[in-house]
């Protein structure tokens, strides 16, 4: 029998609810103390409208679900473009307007990850993505040459080698029934990512792949929580949830990365001697092995292996999931608008005709069409809805000064399904991205891959790749799918999913445009 049981029988209520009392005013110091706010966030919060906040967590019951980033969204449109949230002591500045990001992305005083995604380090480590900003810069420039657009060309014909295995595996699907296009996209991307950065063979491993695309939607969803729920934003209690699974989903990643290393070893230190003797900003410096090597170098300089690794798991996350979910999002779009199908496919035949010649970078940069519906599928399939920064300096955006320790909740999904940017914002409309359309419309209202000195690093690679993918799948095969495009779900975290899938089923590509 425990102690307070045993008082309770022996009828000492009053001592059990005074013990009960002393906890509970304890406990709610602590959070007070936890989740105390600054004065100036409070006065600057009044000037802001906002939802109704509760003492300690602030919105964190609006925002602890799923469901979030659609409640942003629906809290725009009752808010307007700027809005507060409260989050135990860190104010949420929610920014849905594009005139205003300018101030955002033209300064260097919002460059850092905000301090509330802390979580984000425990997976992703001080790499590119959520380092510091002192290791962030120099690692930056050292990583840009290699995804830079003139060194797209080194990655092109493994970007070919890998597509075409999956074409051929594809083949055995003509004329049958619907499957789910995720059972294919992550593996090719992970075999692209690995063998680009890594140079590393993974052949179809679909344990390594599966493992890796695992252990990432974890942490992914683990981050989500910890941030958007205030009350384990307290250390010990996140730890208390989600450190062993974390601990778990890095540790994993952390043994593929060594593997990687390991094997490789002799060849990343010749590279590292090649490179100092090569031209770097040259596409003839760029080998697949240069990603390693700089990586390497970064270890030997810092004298720390951790950030090597720190970079290479960024890398090979920030490559597999994100093409993997657009290419499938991409793929369900086609073939639900079979007009868009039969207009790209015109693009296509039109470079192409019947012959069997495989595209390159060229060839890419000739298709106007293809780059309106990939845009369109990463706008109407916003993959990271939002982005979060701190104001390190008192900074003035739109028409206020925003105090230092805000944070700036960029609402790109906001942006990119605001009707006044893009109107019927849920139809998918290729000819958003016509010139006549992008002309009329502010350049920081296609927010896909970020803006400024912190946009997506992988931007060339990951639009390369895309369209060469859907170059290959479009010459082999027509695409048709039964779902509507009223009924895909979008699963809203910091990266969106259709957690039903992407139904679709393939046929022969008759190699005709649709004029004749
Ligand atoms: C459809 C594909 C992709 C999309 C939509 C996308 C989107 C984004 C966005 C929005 C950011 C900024 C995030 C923030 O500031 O919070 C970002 C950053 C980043 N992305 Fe991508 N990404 C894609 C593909 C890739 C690929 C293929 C790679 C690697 C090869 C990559 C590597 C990175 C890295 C390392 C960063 C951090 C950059 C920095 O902070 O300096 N991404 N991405």
């Amino acid at each position: 029998m425990s102690k307070i049981t045993e008082i309770l029988v022996s009828n000492h209520i009053p001592i059990a609810i005074g013990l009960l009392t002393i906890f509970v005013f304890l406990l709610y110091n602590f959070f007070l103390k936890s989740f105390k706010r600054d004065p100036r966030l409070v006065k600057f919060a009044k000037t802001l409208p906002g939802p109704v906040t509760l003492p300690l967590i602030g919105n964190g019951l609006d925002t602890y679900h799923w469901d979030t980033v659609n409640k942003f969204l629906r809290y725009s449109e009752k808010y307007g473009h700027t809005y507060r949230l409260w989050l135990g002591k860190h104010l949420l500045v929610v920014l849905t307007k594009a005139e205003d990001l300018e101030d955002v992305f033209m300064t260097s005083k919002m460059l850092g990850k905000a301090e509330i995604s802390r979580p984000f380090l425990d997976f992703w480590g001080n790499g590119i993505f959520t380092g510091p900003l002192h290791i962030w810069k120099k690692n930056r420039k050292k990583f840009q040459p290699v995804f830079a657009n003139n060194a797209m060309s080194a990655y092109t014909p493994v970007f070919d080698d890998k597509i075409y295995t999956y074409v051929e595996l594809l083949k055995k699907l003509v004329d049958g029934e619907e499957f789910d296009a995720w059972d294919y996209m992550p593996y090719l991307s992970f075999d692209i990512i690995t063998k680009t950065s890594l140079d590393f063979d993974s052949d179809r491993d679909e344990k390594s792949a599966l493992q890796f695309h695992e252990c990432v939607k974890t942490a992914i969803e683990i981050c989500f929580a910890e941030i958007f729920r205030p009350w384990l934003h307290v250390k010990w209690i996140g730890d208390l949830f989600y450190k062993k699974l974390m601990d778990t989903a890095r540790g994993n990643v952390l043994k593929f990365s060594q593997k990687v290393v390991n094997s490789k070893i002799h060849e990343i230190k010749e590279e590292v001697i090649r490179r100092k003797n090569a031209i770097i900003s040259s596409k003839e410096g760029i080998s697949l092995k240069s990603f390693l090597s700089i990586a390497y170098e970064i270890q030997e300089e810092a004298n720390d292996e951790k950030l090597m690794h720190d970079e290479i798991i960024t890398t090979v996350a920030g490559g597999t999931d994100t093409t993997a979910v657009m290419t499938s999002f991409f793929l369900l779009a086609i073939a639900i608008h079979q007009d868009i199908q039969a207009k790209l496919y015109d693009e296509i035949f039109e470079i192409f005709g019947d012959s069997d010649r495989h595209a390159d970078h060229d060839d890419v940069k000739r298709m106007p069409y293809l780059d309106q519906v990939m845009k369109e599928s990463l706008r109407r399939f916003t993959l990271t809805p939002i982005m979060l920064r701190d104001v390190e300096e008192d900074c003035k955006i739109g028409n206020r000064v925003f105090p230092a320790g805000t944070t700036l909740l960029i609402s790109i999904a906001g942006i990119h399904y605001n009707p006044e940017n893009y109107p019927d914002p849920m139809k998918f409309n290729p000819d958003n991205f016509s010139p006549k359309n992008i002309e009329k419309r502010h350049k920081l209202t296609f927010l896909s891959f970020g803006a400024g000195a912190r946009d997506c690093i992988g931007k060339n690679y990951a639009m390369l790749e895309m369209k060469l993918t859907m170059i290959a799948l479009l010459r082999h095969f027509s695409f048709h799918s039964t779902v509507k495009m009223e009924d895909i779900p979008m699963k809203m975290g910091f990266m969106i999913t259709n957690p039903n899938g992407y139904k679709i089923s393939i046929k022969t590509r008759i190699r005709k445009p649709s004029y004749l």
